[in-house]
């Protein structure tokens, strides 16, 4: 078993908003980065993947096995991290992770243990009085307690000091030395994948629009910059979310080779980033920037 998680032609509807036909396929030992402006369905999609709501449509199997008619044997082998509190506010760090810890079979109080060391959890501290980061710390800590195959993490980073922030990447860097893990990794925070995504799956309204390595997308993505005149002597069915001025014009390309061909030297190309890459692709068509 190859893929760590396969979802297929994912729907599902509210009142306002629909996930159409969602396909995500993460494979074992990597990081995906599940990125998307605010309201573009991330969290929808995550709690369809915990089984937390029901599906319209499709299919989503986690360790190759359906996740609704498998529901516990599966949450045994994930650990799932997510920003909103989910610990009971009055009671202490260690009470609260002994009534936690009896639901895994696996669960391992020497690796929790280590943790908590690790992350300086003040372990008889109600958790009422624990600052974000430290409840990040602790949520984490118990996540990575019971030998967790995949790691599902909803916009874990929000709200989180860079210092702390950045620890936490590290961490997740370093339980990917062991290749049977995956994480999946969802925010709107793009550079925090730039140091440890391989994959980057963009939703955008309810729809993916792209999903492959970080490494192929940045490398076949460029920006350009050049003249209103350009613009207009030019085919720009090449650009993506173009952005124009009073004196010219920025867009994301998604053919670098066929920028060179077509301008030469006469537009500057640059390296996209993976916020360029969110940002040009849900922007709503041509969008024009006064200057004065
Ligand atoms: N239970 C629900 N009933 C009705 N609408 C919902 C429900 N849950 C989510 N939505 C709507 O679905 C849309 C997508 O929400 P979702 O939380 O999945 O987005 P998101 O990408 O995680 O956003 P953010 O980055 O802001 O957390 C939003 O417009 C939200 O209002």
């Amino acid at each position: 078993m190859n893929n760590m998680m396969e979802i297929t032609n994912l729907s599902k509807s509210f009142k306002d908003f629909s996930l159409k036909g969602v396909n995500i396929t993460l494979e074992k030992g990597y990081i995906m980065g599940f990125i998307g402006p605010n309201g573009s369905g991330k969290s929808t999609t995550i709690k369809l993947i915990m089984n937390l709501i029901k599906k319209d449509s499709g299919e989503i199997k986690i360790f190759g096995i359906d996740n609704e008619s498998n529901n516990i044997s599966i949450k045994e082998r994930i650990g799932f991290v997510y920003n909103e509190n989910h610990f009971y506010e009055e009671l202490t760090v260690k009470e609260m992770k002994e009534v936690i810890s009896p639901f895994y079979c696996r669960w391992d109080e020497r690796i929790f243990n280590k943790y908590a060391k690790d992350f300086e959890l003040p372990i008889n501290k109600e958790i009422k009085h624990l600052s974000k980061g430290m409840k990040m710390k602790f949520s984490l800590a118990i996540a990575l307690s019971h030998h967790a195959e995949l790691l599902i993490m909803d916009e874990p980073t929000s709200g989180l000091d860079p210092l702390i922030r950045s620890e936490l990447l590290e961490i997740l860097q370093s339980l990917l030395q062991d290749e049977n893990k995956s994480i999946f990794f969802s925010t709107h925070i793009t550079s925090d994948l730039d140091k440890i995504a391989d994959f980057i799956t963009l939703i955008n309204n309810g729809e993916i629009i792209l999903s492959k390595t970080k490494d192929e997308l940045l490398e076949e993505h460029c920006i350009v910059k050049g003249s209103k005149k350009q613009l207009t002597t030019n085919d720009p069915l090449n650009f993506i979310g173009l952005k124009q001025n009073d004196f010219g014009f920025e867009a994301l390309c998604k053919d670098k080779k066929e920028v060179i061909k077509q301008y030469g030297n006469s537009v500057i190309i640059e390296k996209p980033t993976l916020e360029d890459i969110m940002v040009f692709y849900t922007r709503r068509s041509d969008h024009h920037v006064s200057s004065y």
